[in-house]
């Protein structure tokens, strides 16, 4: 018996001959001494481990060979043509960094890899007569020695990272394919100003002390299981695990190679409620789907609840959960399966229907104030206009809005179960922006009350009202569903689903894993956990390394951010200033268009080019748009200039071969290779009229989100972002003059 370990990119890129890999890797495996495998040292090698094996008649494998206690190991480093695999094992290396003990796989012969990427030539600082760009090592005083010796980083690496004269330069150096993984990410995180001991801690590198009892094989098996060696490497223990990474790595990274920070919050067993945050793309939902397994996995008789905002991403949940782990017992019912993956408005109805008589009447009376009501309809927002038009109110215009009064009940009346006049004049408003004197609590009473008198009528509760009232149930009963509870995308949940969530969970060991971005809030008002018994105290961390996008639409879309104070679930100030990518492509294009027929054209121009001379595949081509109506229009727009395009609305799936349209909202959660944010002009960002009539602190709000979209819109993008807009552009983009 022999074990394997798979370098990330391994696969070779034809995936036709996978098959014949995996046959290889499993009779390596099985016995390594096999005949037909023809392993074999190299000569002229730079490392003596080096063995070559064949695949078939044509590609060979490259390895390398350590021995400790008798058993053989294998790092499997890939497959190639025989003539370019011999001169991979001839020049590529296995060593082990003396500074942090994590082993490295040096490269040096990059082009066979990758096919055609060019090798990047590290760059000497002297070589730069006058650089523009003075990176943030050089500006916080790092020296390559200073980083060899902290961090066992080579110095022609150091310094090249250190005297790079441009972003593209040191992206380049970072991102070389010599450069082990691990050492890229920490320069990228000291480039942007992490201090060095947090640089460390988030890659798992302690303080690590050479054993000269141990052999170099045996020294080099272990630095392979190094958190940060797992961002390259993974251990293939039976044929199972290798069949799952062949199949899986060359596409799906996110699968099998995690970043350290993620891979601890995914395991790593928590005594309360905790919180992860981080910018758009830096893992989150990666982390809460590998979290939903590990807890299955180590906890098999729990009941688990992987939950998100919305049905369609829910739905997204549930497929990768399946990708995952294919064996994992999950349905979108509660309580049918180990894994419940729902989205929450869905749980919300699961839990409601399931109560029994009893807890029903006794959530009604305590949530509505009656002990009867018929809650099979779904009310929406026309009735606050019915209960405005209903009841002989005095509220200014600024209150007298559906926007005002819906955010009001659901932010106070609901979060406080106040079922009459009197607890609503004297519940507490604290976080609401608009103060409210008793005069103006008692005119806003009366229009409630005539809101809930008109939904009764109609048999119908709200959504949010739904939701508490399956808190309230389950209050009731005393019966938690669920023993650990992960929640996507929760910058959106409003106070309905907090009450919900606390109550679907008893508090303890991981009962409530919240992945969230404050900057990507695009509902509802923001309400602090901690008024609905979330204490998450201690237990918050956060990710800054984007996997999705490019540092230049990062840049960009960091910047729309910039100067307006966000605040997180837990009211502190949300910072996005650390974020950083480990990927570099085109700058953002910001196109002026003279008319709207010109932003059309100029769009189908695009189109045809990513897909003709790209040869990008259409459904890649992301076309958002603020408003519904824009994203007819661009549809029939296209149309008219010969491209037909998918018009993806709520749960609409998207299909293959057409380029998709689609609102900023309706993306929140997907990604593609191109995005054009369409018409982000003065009058479509913000929606005009989904400021008027707001007070000054509705308005405020209001703002935030519409910035928050912009934000979340751009970030769609993964490799290349085009904003356009005729007439004049969005106050959104802060362009200048
Ligand atoms: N460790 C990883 N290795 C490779 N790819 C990764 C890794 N982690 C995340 N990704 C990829 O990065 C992209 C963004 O990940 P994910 O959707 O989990 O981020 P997110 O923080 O939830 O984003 P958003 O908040 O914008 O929805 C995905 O394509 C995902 O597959």
């Amino acid at each position: 018996m022999a074990s394997v370990t798979l370098a990330k990119g391994a696969p070779a890129a034809d995936g036709s001959i996978n098959g014949k890999i995996f046959a290889f890797l499993q009779k390596l495996q099985n016995d390594d001494t096999t005949p037909g495998l023809h392993i074999e040292p190299i000569k002229n090698s730079e490392d003596s481990r080096v063995r070559t094996g064949r695949v078939d008649l044509q590609f060979r494998a490259v390895l390398f060979k350590v021995v400790v206690g008798g058993e053989p190991h294998y790092l499997y480093m890939g497959t190639w043509n025989h003539d370019d695999a011999i001169k991979v094992a001839q020049t590529s290396t296995f060593t082990l960094n003396p500074v942090t003990g994590i082993s490295e796989l040096v490269r040096t012969a990059p082009e066979p890899r990758g096919g055609n990427q060019p090798a990047v030539v590290l760059q000497e600082p002297k070589e730069v007569p006058s650089p523009v760009w003075t990176s943030g090592l050089a500006q916080a005083g790092y020296t390559a020695e200073y980083l060899l010796e902290e961090l066992g980083i080579p110095e022609s690496t150091g310094s090249a990272a250190i005297g790079a004269a441009s972003v593209e330069s040191f992206e380049a150096v970072v991102t070389d394919e010599t450069v082990p993984e691990w050492q890229g990410l920490a320069l990228i995180d000291l480039e942007a100003g992490k201090p060095l001991v947090a640089v460390k801690e988030n890659l798992g590198i302690g303080t690590y002390v050479d054993d000269p009892h141990k052999s170099e094989d045996e020294k080099l098996l272990e630095g392979l299981s190094h958190p940060a060696a797992k961002l390259e490497f993974t251990y293939a223990a039976g044929s199972e695990e290798l069949q799952y990474v062949i199949d899986n790595e060359s596409f799906q990274d996110w699968l099998v190679f995690l970043h350290p920070a993620q891979e601890q919050y995914a395991v790593k067993d928590r005594s309360g409620a905790f919180r992860l945050s981080g910018g758009a793309g830096t893992g989150k939902t990666v982390v809460a789907i590998h979290r939903a397994r590990h807890l299955a996995d180590e906890y098999p008789d729990s009941r688990i609840l992987l939950t998100t905002f919305t049905k369609t991403l829910a739905e997204n949940l549930a497929q990768n959960l399946g990708r995952l782990d294919p064996g994992l017992k999950q349905s979108d019912k509660v309580d049918d399966a180990s894994v419940t993956v729902a989205g929450i408005d869905s749980v919300a109805a699961q839990v409601w229907s399931k109560a029994g008589d009893v807890e029903q009447k006794a959530a009604l009376e305590r949530v509505l104030g009656v002990s009867e009501a018929e809650t099979k309809n779904r009310s929406g927002g026309a009735e606050w206009d019915e209960a405005l038009a209903q009841v002989d109110h005095k509220l200014e215009p600024s209150l007298a809005n559906g926007s005002f009064l819906g955010q009001e009940y659901l932010s106070i009346v609901l979060a406080n179960a106040v079922t009459d006049r009197d607890g609503y004049l004297t519940v507490s408003r604290a976080g609401r922006g608009t103060p409210l004197n008793r005069m103006k609590r008692v005119e806003v009473w009366k229009v409630i009350e005539a809101y809930r008198r008109i939904c009764r009528s109609k048999g119908a509760v709200s959504y949010p009202e739904l939701a508490a009232l399956a808190a309230a149930a389950l209050d009731v009963s005393a019966v938690r569903p669920f023993d650990h509870v992960i929640v996507d995308e929760a910058q959106d949940f409003h106070a309905g689903h907090w009450l919900l969530l606390r109550a679907l969970v008893a508090p303890g060991a991981n009962d409530l894993f919240i992945a969230e971005d404050s900057h990507q809030r695009i509902y509802g008002q923001k309400v602090p956990l901690s008024r609905f018994g979330i204490q998450i105290v201690g237990r918050s961390r956060r990710l800054t390394l984007n996997y999705r996008t490019t540092a230049q639409n990062l840049a960009f879309a960091v910047g729309l951010l910039s100067g307006v104070p966000f605040t997180d679930l837990e009211d502190e100030e949300e910072k996005s200033s650390d974020y950083s990518s480990a990927r570099s492509g085109p700058k953002p294009r910001l196109e002026a268009e003279p008319s709207l027929s010109a932003e059309l054209d100029s769009t189908a121009e695009w189109i045809r080019a990513w897909t003709g001379e790209d040869g990008l595949a259409p459904e890649n081509i992301g076309i958002l748009a603020r408003a519904g109506k824009q994203v007819d229009l661009l549809v029939s727009g296209l149309l008219d200039r010969g491209i037909t395009a998918q018009k993806v609305v709520s749960d609409k799936e998207i299909h293959p071969g057409d380029p998709v349209v689609m609102t900023m909202h309706r993306a929140k959660g997907m990604e593609f290779a191109k995005v054009i944010l369409f018409g982000v002009g003065e009058d479509n960002m913000p929606m005009q009229w989904a400021l008027r009539n707001l007070g000054e602190s509705e308005k405020a709000d209001a703002l935030l989100q519409e910035r928050s979209l912009l934000y979340v819109a751009a970030t769609r993008a993964r490799d290349e972002l085009v904003v356009s807009w005729s007439g004049k552009p969005s106050e959104l983009l802060q362009l200048k003059g």
